[in-house]
């Protein structure tokens, strides 16, 4: 377990990120949150009318990103076909970057504590399965927490069993019966895995391979949210493709594959 430096109770810096957001937006209680990862950044766009957009970094506990191109703001959109009140967070703490468990779990305290009752957490990954290319968006099925650690603290026994809520998966379904389900398997990064990383993953059931979303799920599940998980592969896993991993290669297949992901993850929030 680690703790992040700085922040003495993580649930009271939720409140004060809350309380601070509703007033900057004017939304007195949210519904949905949306964690947007690589490659999914223009699904706010599609999925209704922004109310307001805040900087991350002026809301409690927020940083701007560690990520460069990541957007670095909390966006308050009305949900086009529901009128549900949607919180985007465009910026997320990944483990890699040293914050702690705390600073990576600040997003979603955040939005239970303005009163979401679901997320939908996306992500960009590396893919086992030879049979998916890159651009292939994945339902997270359930996932294995590599990274030795736990956004929980003290004897808060969390049971995880459908941790990637079956019910929003069959929706997800109905908006494209095509999409595959597989298990995401986070390191803790922000070196790629070794080939040998990834055959492993495989041995232990993993199909897709990823430095972020486990940590945030065991989080949203701790403060009683819905958790849907959405992956879109875009590089094949060390190993399993013959080509080595670039960062540039993958910002290309997120950048070529956003306007389709962005459609498809709009008409599920709009269920
Ligand atoms: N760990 C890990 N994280 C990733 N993120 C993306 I985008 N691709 C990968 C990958 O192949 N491995």
């Amino acid at each position: 377990m680690e703790n992040s430096p700085g922040i003495d109770n993580p649930f009271a810096l939720a409140q004060q990120a809350a309380d601070a957001l509703r007033e900057r937006s004017g939304v007195e209680k949210y519904d949905i949150a949306l964690v947007l990862g690589s490659g999914w950044g223009e699904s706010a766009d599609l999925i209704g009318t922004t109310l307001s957009e805040v900087p991350a970094a002026e809301i409690p506990g927020f940083h701007a990103p560690a990520v460069a191109g990541h957007n670095a703001s909390l966006r308050t959109i009305r949900v086009e076909e529901t009128g549900k009140i949607a919180l985007v967070l465009g910026s997320r703490t990944h483990y890699y970057e040293g914050r702690g468990t705390r600073a990576v779990a600040h997003g979603m305290r955040t939005a239970a504590a303005a009163g979401a009752t679901q997320v939908v957490l996306t992500n960009g990954c590396g893919g086992l399965n030879p049979s998916w290319a890159p651009g292939q968006v994945v339902l997270i099925r359930d996932h294995i927490n590599l990274t030795g650690a736990t956004p929980l603290e003290g004897a808060t026994f969390v049971d995880l069993t459908d941790l990637y809520s079956t019910r929003l998966r069959t929706l997800a379904h109905t908006v494209d019966q095509t999409l595959p389900e597989g298990v995401y398997v986070q390191f803790p990064g922000p070196q790629y895995e070794t080939p040998a990383e990834v055959k492993m993953a495989g041995v232990i059931g993993g199909d897709l391979v990823g430095m972020s979303t486990t940590l945030e799920a065991i989080a949203a599940r701790e403060a009683g949210m819905e958790i849907l998980g959405l992956s879109l592969m875009t590089n094949l896993a060390a190993g399993i493709g013959t080509e080595p991993l670039s960062h540039k290669e993958v910002i290309e297949i997120g950048q070529a594959a956003a306007p389709r992901i962005a459609k498809l993850l709009a008409q599920i929030v709009n269920r």
